[in-house]
């Protein structure tokens, strides 16, 4: 409604008359000078000090009343036209000037406002109304209405304040039916006669046009319509009874008059120190009429007149005394706007309109009655659902916290036997390294990440065994034969990818490491496990199922995309959590490998296989096929745990019951036997991308003998296992092979001289004359998986470019499957070894 506008003070003015005829005639004498135009000073002679007062404005005698208009009251007057309500006053005793001033302030008021309408009006609309009223001993009359006799009630209305029932407002046609209706007020309002003016006015006269203007151009911004009133207010005289001898009805006129101008002698004087406490508006129907132009939505100028007669000082006196004090009342006058009715119809149709489109969008239209019903009753159920993911979303948190711990616990156990695996006898590390299929893998296994991270680690590590060999204390059959091959592999580990994926498998050291560790025990952890991997599947699952949910939900919900990015973030830290489990089970499934097949080295490739598999199960992607990867490979890798258990028991109880009989047993038809597992095992090995070190171990260290044919069986079972890998790992351990044989083509030139290596490659059918020659060897080398000539050759090339001196060759059980009871149980072996009570097998470290 209202805009703009501010705090402003009264403006307080004070006009002093000449000396009227009765005053001249009774020689009264001029006690008041103004000595400026804002100061006057009392000149009474019985006053030791000449008092002074001085005003926004004084004016003199001889001051026309133009000039207190233009000085005193234009400004307030006029800014009814900003759409400002003002109030001019005219306060002072009777006979001083009230009157006569408000009538020629009004006048000029008109004259003013109608010059202005008259400029504007192309531009804007003006709309003139006009109402008067009276309060004659505190009844409200109206003075455009004839018949005034019933007084008219005062009402409180919440947003304009006080106002006056059933007031005759008059639309103003033009200037002369304003002025025709302010002389027909004239005419109305009640005079009498007292001993100090034969016309006294003996009510509050209020005068009150009110402005309208709006722009002329129509449009919903430019509709606003200014609308304020200007109060023309003559009051009554502010004198006593006592004064103009006034008696009978002049007399109760007095008392009413008093009545009204006394309250507003105080609610100008508290007003005046301020709008704290209570403000006496409601005490006189004037006050309360006037209680916007005496401290609220108004600029308001008072005007207050004197007669400088001696015979009235104490009067006058007082008229100053309260002009001092409206000096300091303060008002509020704020910009009034009103909307007009048409554009407000626009307006709320615009809006309904806006409302309509919403549950339009919504999908549920605007014409069912129900439709509020159904939108709450969604908005509830979308809530419940929020909150129910809320609550899943925090069981996910907890669960990769706990999930995150695990991984943290093994990493820091792997660290732990890294840093003591630098005391492991020598002997026991010589051995193992001689007798790794898995060499390179292997080492880095046990180097861990530190191998990436920390190469003087490693480097260490190697001279360690380096020196070794150097110092004589090692048997010659028992020197590392493969550290140059170890040395170079890791060199040629520059592959950061490669890097990466030999020190996922660093975690094997932690459970070599771990003498008395059973293969029940290593099984129920990876169970246990399997079975937090699963959990965060479904957990995953149910991410998604949530996600989805949201996806579907066609509602506006604000949460929605809140909640979605949290879910999103979560899924987030999901992925990473299935990826930290999925090394964890990965890890311990490696090392279970290393518990399955003897002497860790074929760890190469069965870790591989089974964090992939596990890996693949988490694999949200790949949900097709998920569950059922998960049940073939989980499932053939408990059957291929059970197996080895099975054998290696029963191999216990054939060693414990009798080796005697064992030696006595008529031998199996070995020879067919074993030629048809190399056979196979061999398909296998080109199937699988075995390592060609592997092979070249394998093939030449088992031969037939009867007690190869465990190996025979585990290593069978392994590949068997190996060989349904998926076809992403079969790529994984080519590109490993391939490597191999790179790092084999380079010691060709290094192990054999030129002549030497020029009968290699005739061997091997590559021409002198063709690039490469080293590398078509190595790449020939263990591919015809059915000729048996063509192993040998395959076998003796590798041995010799690894330095595998089959003369010298170590003994299987150093490297295989120990079933001494005793000897191995508390010292680092290369491999397996089943303790005497065959209650369990334990695991001794792998260094
Ligand atoms: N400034 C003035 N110059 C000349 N004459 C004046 C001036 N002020 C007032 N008069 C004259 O004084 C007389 C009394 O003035 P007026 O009626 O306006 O007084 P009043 O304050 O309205 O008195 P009341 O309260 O009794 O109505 C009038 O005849 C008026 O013409």
């Amino acid at each position: 409604m209202s805009a703009g506008g501010g705090e402003e003070k009264i403006l307080v003015s004070v006009r002093v008359r000449p000396l009227n005829e009765k005053e001249k005639t009774r020689n009264d004498r001029c006690d008041w000078e103004c000595i400026n135009n804002t100061t006057i000073i009392c000149n009474a002679h019985n006053l030791s000090d000449k008092p002074s007062f001085t005003f926004d404005k004084v004016f003199g005698f001889e001051c026309p009343t133009k000039q207190v208009y233009d000085d005193g009251a234009r400004e307030v007057a006029l800014c009814v036209l900003s759409g400002i309500n003002s109030s001019i006053f005219a306060y002072g005793q009777t006979s001083s000037g009230k009157t006569y001033t408000m009538t020629g302030i009004t006048g000029f008021a008109i004259n003013d406002i109608f010059l202005y309408i008259d400029k504007h009006k192309q531009e804007r609309k003006f709309t003139l109304k006009f109402s008067a009223m009276e309060i004659y001993n505190e009844a409200v009359r109206d003075l455009l209405c004839e018949d005034n006799n019933n007084p008219l009630r005062l009402l409180d209305d919440p947003e304009r304040g006080t106002v006056v029932e059933k007031l005759k407002e008059e639309t103003i046609r033009d200037r002369n039916h304003l002025e025709e209706l302010i002389s027909i007020c004239e005419t109305q309002r009640k005079i009498g006669e007292t001993s100090l003016n034969e016309t006294s006015s003996r009510s509050h006269q209020i005068l009150r046009l009110t402005i309208e203007s709006s722009k002329r151009e129509v449009s919903p911004e430019s509709s606003a319509i200014l609308a304020a009133s200007v109060c023309f207010v003559d009051l009554a005289g502010s004198e006593r009874a006592s004064q103009t001898l006034s008696a009978g009805s002049r007399l109760k006129e007095g008392c009413h008059i008093n009545r009204s101008l006394l309250t507003l002698g105080t609610v100008i004087r508290k007003l005046s120190k301020g709008k704290h406490g209570h403000i006496p508006y409601r005490d006189s129907k004037l006050t309360r009429i006037l209680q916007n132009s005496l401290g609220g939505n108004a600029r308001t100028a008072i005007i207050c007149t004197m007669s400088p007669a001696r015979s009235h000082l104490e009067q006058s006196r007082n008229t100053l005394l309260f002009a001092t004090c409206a000096k300091e009342v303060t008002t509020n006058a704020q910009v009034n706007m009103v909307v007009s009715e048409k554009a407000l119809v626009k307006q709320l149709q615009r809006e309904l309109m806006r409302m309509e489109n919403e549950l339009k969008n919504l999908g549920l239209g605007g014409s069912s009655s129900s439709t509020s019903d159904e939108f709450h009753s969604l908005l509830k159920q979308k809530e419940e659902v929020i909150e129910k993911m809320e609550e899943q979303i925090q069981e996910l948190k907890w669960q990769r916290d706990v999930a995150q711990s695990r991984v943290e616990n093994l990493l820091k156990s792997a660290a732990e036997y890294q840093s003591s695996s630098s005391s492991v006898d020598y002997s026991r590390r010589k051995s193992y390294d001689s007798t790794d299929f898995d060499e390179p893998r292997m080492l880095n296994n046990m180097m861990g990440q530190r191998t990436i991270q920390e190469p003087e680690d490693a480097c260490k590590e190697v001279r360690c065994i380096e020196e070794n060999n150097m110092g004589q204390n090692m048997p010659k059959d028992q020197q590392p034969c493969v550290v140059e091959y170890k040395q170079n592999y890791k060199s040629s580990m520059a592959d950061e990818d490669e890097a990466k994926e030999y020190a996922d498998s660093s975690l094997n050291v932690k459970l070599e490491a771990q003498d008395e560790l059973t293969i029940d025990k290593l099984v129920e952890e990876v169970q246990e496990t399997e079975k937090s991997v699963e959990k965060q599947r479904e957990s995953s699952s149910k991410t998604e199922d949530m996600e989805q949910n949201l996806s579907k939900d066609q509602s506006c919900l604000e949460n929605k995309k809140h909640y979605k990015s949290i879910i999103s973030s979560d899924d987030e830290a999901i992925k990473s959590e299935k990826e930290d489990a999925g090394s964890s089970l990965s890890a311990k499934l490696e090392a279970k490998d290393e518990l399955t097949v003897h002497n860790g080295r074929f760890t190469f490739n069965t870790s591989n296989n089974a964090s992939f598999d596990l890996d693949n199960t988490l694999s949200t992607d790949a949900q097709s096929t998920k569950d059922t990867d998960t049940e073939t490979s989980g499932g053939s890798f408990h059957e291929f745990m059970a197996g080895l258990k099975q054998m290696a028991m029963q191999h216990h109880s054939r060693h414990e019951s009798d080796t005697e009989a064992e030696k006595t047993k008529p031998e199996r038809d070995t020879k067919a036997e074993f030629e048809r597992q190399q056979s196979q095992i061999i398909e296998l090995w080109g199937v699988c991308n075995v390592p060609l070190v592997h092979r070249t171990y394998f093939f030449l260290l088992f031969k037939g003998d009867p007690s190869d044919f465990v190996y025979m069986e585990v290593e069978l079972r392994r590949l068997s296992f190996l060989k349904d890998s998926p076809e992403i790992v079969r790529k994984q351990s080519a590109k490993t092979l391939g490597r191999e044989r790179e790092w084999l083509a380079k010691q060709i030139p290094k192990k054999f001289g030129r002549k030497d290596r020029e009968e290699v490659y005739k061997k091997w059918g590559v021409e002198l004359s063709s690039k490469q020659r080293s590398m078509q060897v190595t790449h020939k080398a263990w591919t015809k998986t059915k000729d048996v000539e063509h192993c040998k050759e395959s076998a003796s090339l590798v041995a010799t470019l690894v330095g595998f001196d089959e003369s010298n060759m170590t003994p299987k059980e150093m490297f295989g499957l120990s079933f001494s009871p005793t000897t191995t149980l508390n010292v680092k072996s290369s491999g397996w070894s089943f303790s005497n009570s065959f209650s369990r097998i334990s695991l001794t470290g792998g260094l």
